[in-house]
């Protein structure tokens, strides 16, 4: 198994080099060279596995042996032992047709605990096999940045610098981040969106020199291992249902922002998961919304919803969904991708649209909406969404009256991360204790301005 760029001007590269590139030095994502295929035997023989053993296994068939089994093993198992809920990622049925899997209960409450807890271990693991110098460059919305921090605080050899948006991140999330106080570990809040600070680190990522001299390394979603480990949770959510309800396939609704949520879903579609629909849900910022359903690519006005983490227009792994949606022509892939830099847009042709949509389906929630579905659960089922989470419950609700067979939504993020919005509601909810005590801590950050010259300068004298 090698690795290779949707521009297709990287060389292959086995699975640590990939791990440590990130960012495809050609300015493209990366992607295995071919998608292995897990058969209907082989995934029936997975039915009765733990997460932890099923991630071993979706792991195994890409990691070339380079890690050995042993260690891979405990890697997995270190990495999943923070998590709160003994099947770490428990699958609640709410009715006949609907099953939430609760992605939050990990050390800071959100979905990208999943891959980010494996992710810290296997690079001190790689800091340690290798002898490599880990600066971590990461940009979030919120969730992604404290979890990395979370995963990687306090470890020897490894740096983290997180850009957030100033100001555009919850309460809880900002403190989740900015409350860790060891010196590994850099927050600056940046005077911009999450776009401008995910458009800023990947412009870093692309200058070659200044990426190797300070050692960058990634941990958002332009890093396939994000996307592999995301990707077990499909396996595991299907195979977690029981036979007769599964046989005729899974449908799956899948809060959406930087499109890393649902590519997951769609490679472990390709692997061999019977997924029937892959329903994709955005806020306000639905820039993939009109992309499935009109055929235009196009960022719009940012707006800030009650689903923070959300808010994002220009995703990044829409490019590896363009990857394959092209043929796995990097050539073609290139030729967009320079048409979208240069024009600002991308538009679809009718039949384009049409196998578009046999992949992907898609429905963007206003805020009321968001907010009426979290109402209306917790009138119902006495089951409190997150804002992000009640995206995927409102996507379904609309999708469910179309496709036949049973829904799995994903729960992204625990709601006591979004009192924000739940108060609006008139909800009390009781945080859980590592959170509540969050607010008694003192926050480090530096505001810095949206300005890649500022930021390159704080990354200098931060990184070794
Ligand atoms: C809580 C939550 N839900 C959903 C998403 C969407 O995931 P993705 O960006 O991978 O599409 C994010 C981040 O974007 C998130 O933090
Ligand atoms: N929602 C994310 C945005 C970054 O996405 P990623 O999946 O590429 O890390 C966040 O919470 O930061």
């Amino acid at each position: 198994m090698n690795f290779i760029s949707t521009r297709g001007k990287v060389a292959p590269i086995g699975f640590i080099d990939m791990f440590l590139m990130g960012l495809g030095e050609d300015g493209g994502l990366i992607v295995p060279e071919t998608i292995p295929a897990v058969d209907a035997e082989q995934l029936e023989s997975w039915a009765k596995l733990s997460f932890q053993d099923l991630m071993f296994e979706v792991f195994s068939l890409y990691t070339n042996g380079e890690i050995p089994d042993a260690d891979l093993k405990r890697l997995i198992q270190d990495s999943y032992a923070g998590f709160t809920s003994p099947d770490v990622l428990p699958l609640t049925t709410l009715n006949d047709s609907l099953h939430v899997l609760e992605l939050f209960h990990g050390p800071t409450f959100a979905f990208k605990d999943v891959a980010l807890q494996f992710m810290g271990n296997l690079y001190a693991y790689v800091a340690k096999q290798r002898n490599e110098i880990i600066n971590i460059l990461g940009a979030t919305s919120g969730d992604t940045g404290a979890s990395a921090i979370s995963s990687v605080s306090g470890k020897e050899g490894i740096r983290i610098c997180i850009l957030h948006p100033n100001g555009k991140v919850s309460r809880v999330q900002e403190l989740q981040m900015t409350t860790v106080q060891d010196d590994n570990v850099l927050n600056l809040a940046v005077n911009g969106n999450f776009d401008d600070c995910q458009g800023i680190i990947k412009e870093l990522f692309a200058d070659l020199p200044f990426k190797s001299k300070y050692h960058l390394r990634a941990i958002n979603s332009i890093n396939f291992v994000r996307i592999l480990a995301q990707s077990v949770y499909y396996f595991y959510a299907y195979l977690q249902l029981p036979a007769n309800i599964r046989a005729g396939g899974v449908n799956f609704s899948i809060p959406t922002g930087n499109f890393g949520n649902i590519f997951s879903g769609y490679l472990a579609k390709r692997m061999g998961v019977p997924i029937k629909q892959l329903v994709l849900a955005t806020n306000e910022n639905n820039i993939l919304e009109r992309f499935i359903n009109e055929g235009v690519y196009k960022p719009e006005g940012f707006r800030m919803t009650h689903s923070p983490s959300m808010d994002i227009q220009v995703a990044s792994n829409f490019e590896r969904y363009l990857y394959y949606f092209l043929g796995e022509d990097s050539a073609a892939v290139t030729a967009r991708m320079e048409q979208f830099k240069a024009e600002g847009q991308l538009t679809f042709s009718p039949e384009e649209v049409a196998r578009i949509q046999q992949d992907l389906s898609a429905y963007g929630v206003s805020n009321d909406e968001c907010l009426s579905t979290i109402r209306s659960y917790q009138d119902r089922y006495g089951y409190l969404l997150d804002p992000h989470s009640a995206c995927g419950i409102a996507a379904y609700e609309s999708a469910g009256q179309q496709e036949d067979g049973p829904f799995v939504s994903l729960a992204t993020a625990h709601p006591a991360k979004f009192d924000e919005a739940i108060r609006l509601l008139g909800i009390e909810q009781r945080f859980p204790e590592r959170i509540q005590e969050l607010f008694d801590k003192p926050q480090r950050q530096v505001v810095v301005d949206n300005a890649k010259a500022e930021i390159a300068k704080q990354l200098e004298s931060f990184f070794v």
